[in-house]
């Protein structure tokens, strides 16, 4: 094993905080050569399909890629923006606001930006930019409200495999979860509530979260339990009795049972059972995406009113509500705590020196500061 040299020491060198905001990724177009290399990639996380690998490696190369690339391409394009995949434009606009609402809280020294787990900005390659930017704290928020050891837990992996040959670590932290944090809670009760101002109530609220194989939750991996905490909280929050609202899990994949009750079995019930008017959120997705904008809002929409359901509401993710970019930042301030994230005078006017000397380059990743 070798470890990277590191950059020479220059004294004097001020020292940065930063965080990152970590998402899952998404394909750089929606075409079926850059889905199969998202896919591949993906799938091939043993933390995302614990199948052996020898095994899950001819069914992913030889059956699911060569298949599932041009479906998901199709569904990609239909969600397609003239700035790319929803999930990077929102991720990358909550890292820009995220950075302005900590400054306007007295962090105006802090550098934000946002990295994705899969495909780009990869994660190795924005730490590494934040080591090139002076930060030597760094705190990795995921935008995963609940954890899972499919999407947190992977997160982490890729973190310590990019610091295993690294010679000067940075000082770490992770933010683990917030499924159950009052500001985020706070932020999907008022996503609700303003869309039941415009639009009325539904006979039923459906609360969809992202499933994951449920082997998985009898392994004790604890993504079940924060989902069904989430949507308890936020019942209450909107002082919903049991009747008026409902749990599932969407997206299932492959034939192994996963989370139940699955969201379009449910939908389709409800119809047929003369519910009229559904709305659904989705609280697991804090950035809209492939699989709210397609799989709910086309799919499920579709399933539920070709059952004999009248009115479908899709309620947007959280995405740049104020209150959750709010949220966000309160979330991150309880765990930079202690952490330098405002220089001295003199400190920035070294910095900037350092900048009209070329010596530190502004940092282009999502959000610069
Ligand atoms: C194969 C197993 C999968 C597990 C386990 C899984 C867990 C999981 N995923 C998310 C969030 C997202 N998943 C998204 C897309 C997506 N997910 C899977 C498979 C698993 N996910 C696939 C194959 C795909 C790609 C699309 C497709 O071909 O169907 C997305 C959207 C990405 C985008 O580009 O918009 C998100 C977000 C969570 C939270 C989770 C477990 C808790
Ligand atoms: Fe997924
Ligand atoms: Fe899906």
């Amino acid at each position: 094993m070798t470890f990277q040299t590191e950059p020479s020491h220059k004294h004097g060198t001020v020292s940065r905080s930063a965080i990152v905001l970590v998402n899952l990724g998404t394909p750089d177009a929606p075409t079926r050569s850059a889905v199969r290399r998202y896919l591949k990639q993906f799938l091939s996380d043993p933390r995302v399909v614990e199948i052996p690998k020898a095994i899950w490696w001819f069914i992913l190369n030889l059956i699911i890629l060569p298949f599932r690339s041009g479906q998901s391409a199709k569904k990609y394009a239909s969600i397609w923006t003239e700035e790319g995949s929803p999930l990077r434009t929102y991720t990358a606009g909550q890292a820009r606001q995220l950075h302005a609402a900590l400054a306007a809280r007295g962090h105006k020294d802090l550098t934000v930006a946002m990295a994705m787990r899969y495909g780009s900005p990869s994660l190795p390659e924005v730490l590494a930019k934040l080591k090139t930017d002076g930060c030597e704290r760094i705190l990795l928020l995921p935008a995963y409200p609940q954890y899972s050891g499919t999407t947190t837990g992977s997160i982490y992996d890729a973190v310590f495999q990019h610091y295993g040959s690294v010679r000067n670590i940075p000082e770490l932290r992770f933010v683990r979860n917030y499924h159950d944090h009052e500001g985020y809670i706070r932020a999907l009760r008022q996503s609700v509530l303003n869309h039941w101002e415009q639009h009325g109530r539904p006979d039923k609220l459906v609360m969809s979260f992202h499933g994951v194989p449920k082997r998985t939750l009898m392994l004790g991996d604890p993504y079940h339990c924060e989902c069904l905490k989430t949507a308890r909280l936020l019942a209450a929050a909107l002082k919903l009795k049991p009747e008026q609202y409902v749990v599932s899990f969407q997206s299932r994949f492959g034939k192994a049972e996963w989370l139940q009750p699955y969201t379009a079995p449910t939908v389709i019930q409800l119809a047929r059972d003369g519910v009229k008017r559904i709305d659904v959120i989705c609280p697991g997705f804090i950035s809209d995406c492939l699989e709210t904008l397609e799989e709910i809002s086309m799919e499920v929409r579709h399933d539920f009113i070709s059952n004999g359901g009248q009115d479908f509401h899709y309620i947007p993710c959280l995405n740049a509500a104020p209150a959750w970019i709010g949220a966000l930042a309160e979330i991150a301030e309880q765990h930079i705590i202690g952490w330098p994230t405002q220089l001295a005078p003199s400190e920035r006017e070294q910095r900037k020196k350092d900048a009209e000397t070329g010596r530190t380059a502004a940092l282009q990743l999502g959000a610069a500061d």
